[in-house]
């Protein structure tokens, strides 16, 4: 449920066959578990309403899948539109963050959440790491534990190439999930204290 003063979060995010989506949804329970309000754009079709709501959020997540090693050329042409609010540096001071999900363990993975920090800077935002320890990195470790790919600059998923979106990884999706709560609570701080700057 959101709490009544609580933060307003956007997932903008961009999935081809559905693999991502299941990652992104993942973030949008875990970021309204956490008492924000959650606004799920899949920016493939954005429309200006759409465009109104991430201009209103307090925090962006950006997602996409992982296609030749960056985020997908749908989310690239939605970045790019993006200048629109850069001109008037119309996203700065909101916090960032972002997920990713592709067929290898690695498969670059760590160039397109890296890219989505590079957006996020362009745009003067506040990004926000995963915030987890890796996990599956010793013998006593397993490839159910939660961050079990070893990402900190943001949630990372890996899902077969040969099967559908029920494949996501259920540890994948706690790490999402982990990510969406992680934002909601660092939005409240960060609006709870503006407001008592503000008093
Ligand atoms: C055009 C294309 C490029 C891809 N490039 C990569 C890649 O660079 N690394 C990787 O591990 N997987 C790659 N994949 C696999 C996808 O990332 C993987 O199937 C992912 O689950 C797709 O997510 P989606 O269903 O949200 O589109 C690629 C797939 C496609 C269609």
């Amino acid at each position: 449920m959101p709490h009544p003063d609580g933060p307003t979060v956007a997932i903008a995010f961009h999935s081809g066959y559905g693999h991502t989506a299941v990652i992104a949804e993942a973030v949008a329970r875990g970021a309204e578990g956490a008492g924000a309000e959650v606004v799920s754009i899949s920016v493939g079709t954005i429309t200006e309403e759409q465009w109104a709501q991430l201009d209103a959020a307090d925090a962006i997540i950006f997602g996409s899948a992982t296609y030749m090693g960056t985020a997908s050329a749908a989310f690239h042409a939605f970045a790019q539109a993006s200048s629109k609010r850069w001109f008037p540096h119309a996203w700065v001071d909101k916090l960032a963050a972002g997920f990713t999900n592709s067929g290898a363990k690695s498969g670059d993975k760590s160039s397109t959440l890296g890219y989505f920090a590079t957006l996020a800077a362009q745009h003067g935002m506040h990004w926000i790491s995963l915030g987890l320890l890796p996990g599956w990195d010793s013998t006593r470790g397993s490839e159910d534990d939660i961050n079990r790919l070893g990402f900190f600059l943001g949630a990372g998923a890996q899902s077969p190439t040969d099967a559908g979106p029920e494949a996501v990884h259920t540890s994948d999706i706690a790490t999402a999930e982990h990510l969406g709560a992680r934002v909601a609570r660092q939005a409240a701080i960060f609006r709870a204290g503006r407001t008592a700057l503000a008093a």
